[in-house]
């Protein structure tokens, strides 16, 4: 799973991370109801009820692993529910500030996702903790070093 607030690049890594283990890619933002999706471009963040059945599907896709997900997974009370689907989901936390978060968002096209909601994503985001399994990564370095460090930290018993 790779996590993070909107535009730390989450996309971009998971694509780039699936690509070099051999893996399909999901993107979670595709699981969203209709209706999360309208209330986001609104400039509405979504609430805790809204991310229920989002986490849930997302959950249930993961069952089988062999698969790299982007999901913002943003509280640890919604890595629960993933890992409730896998128990060794491993998380790759993408880190940057909310300047640069901000800049990201403002400076993409066609997302439906508005700048003003960086605010109302950092402030719910809760760093992994360290009991659970996964990496922070610097988001702000090349795509290609963000990736090698995901992977050098993931238990290789998984592939
Ligand atoms: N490591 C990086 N260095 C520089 N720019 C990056 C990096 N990763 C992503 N970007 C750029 O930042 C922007 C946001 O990336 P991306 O869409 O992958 O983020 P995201 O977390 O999937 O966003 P969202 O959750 O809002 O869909 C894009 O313009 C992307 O090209
Ligand atoms: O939990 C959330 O609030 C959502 O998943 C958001 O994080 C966006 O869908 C995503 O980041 C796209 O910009």
């Amino acid at each position: 799973m790779v996590m993070g607030v909107a535009g730390c690049g989450k996309s971009t890594v998971g694509r780039a991370l699936a690509e070099r283990l051999g893996l399909p890619y999901a993107e979670a933002d595709a699981f969203h109801p209709p209706a999360n999706v309208t209330k986001m471009h609104g400039g509405v963040p979504l609430t805790d009820a809204d991310r229920a059945p989002w986490l849930a599907a997302i959950a249930d896709s993961i069952k089988d692993g062999g698969v790299v997900v982007s999901c913002s997974a943003l509280k640890r009370a919604y890595r629960d529910v993933l890992r409730g689907g896998n128990p060794e989901a491993f998380f790759v936390h993408l880190v940057l500030t909310p300047e640069t978060a901000t800049a990201r968002v403002s400076g993409r096209a066609g997302h439906f996702m508005p700048s003003t909601l960086v605010a109302s994503q950092f402030a719910i985001l809760e760093p992994l903790g360290p009991d659970e399994d996964g990496v922070g990564v610097d988001a702000t370095l090349p795509v290609d070093e963000i990736v090698a460090k995901a992977i050098s930290r993931m238990p290789t018993h998984r592939g």
